[in-house]
């Protein structure tokens, strides 16, 4: 299983320092959503000049323009692009052709959508590397959240999926025993006193 680190910081400069700590521990460096709309394409492209050997992950979780967003930013560097699963088909296929265009990869982001196995077939069939079984800040703060779910929705859906939402050291585990592709660690990193030592963490409990 794979450790993807989701920077949800709101400078490039921020996400430089997070980076350079914790890429010796994870696989995937993710620019979160807020940091891309506060500093655009610019972050991908300093986050994969810095970090070449890594997978960077742009979260756009595009709704709309498939293709164009998604083009625009496997331009500027990032290898894999979220778009969201309650997107149109049409979204998502026109983000895969910008993928195969570039020899890079869709990430579908289920966050939101209420019957996930059944979109994540549906958008493995359109192309999509792989879905996220995700749950959002807000839905975590909402009463009666269980991680247990999406672990459950994981398995439950038969494709490749990685999950976020809540990942953590105590919780890792049962991600991999899930059959979890990819784990995706936010707060649980970037909020630690010592970041690279919170990623190592992490990598040391995948088997
Ligand atoms: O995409 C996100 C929010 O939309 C987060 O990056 C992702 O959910 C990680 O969350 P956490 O901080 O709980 O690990």
């Amino acid at each position: 299983m794979k450790l993807q680190f989701a920077m949800d910081t709101l400078t490039t400069e921020a996400a430089l320092d997070l980076a350079a700590a914790a890429a010796p521990h994870v696989d995937i460096l993710e620019l979160g959503t807020p940091l891309i709309k506060s500093e655009g394409l610019s972050a991908i492209t300093a986050i994969k000049k810095a970090h070449p050997d890594k997978i960077v992950f742009a979260d756009l979780k595009t709704m709309d323009a498939g293709e164009l967003e998604a083009d625009i930013a496997f331009g500027a560097g990032a290898d894999l692009v979220t778009v969201l699963g309650s997107a149109g088909d049409s979204t998502i296929v026109g983000a895969v052709t910008a993928a195969k265009k570039h020899g890079k990869g869709v990430v579908v982001d289920l966050i939101g959508v209420a019957d996930k196995p059944a979109r994540a077939k549906e958008v493995i069939a359109l192309g999509a590397e792989f879905v996220e079984m995700h749950a959002g800040l807000d839905e975590q703060a909402e009463e009666g959240f269980t991680f247990a779910t999406l672990l459950r929705d994981g398995e439950a859906s038969g494709v490749p999926f990685s999950v976020a939402g809540g990942v953590n050291a105590s919780s890792i585990a049962d991600v991999q025993k899930a059959g979890a592709q990819v784990a995706v660690a936010g707060s649980a990193i970037y909020s630690a006193p010592d970041v690279g030592a919170a990623a190592a963490e992490l990598r040391a409990a995948i088997v």
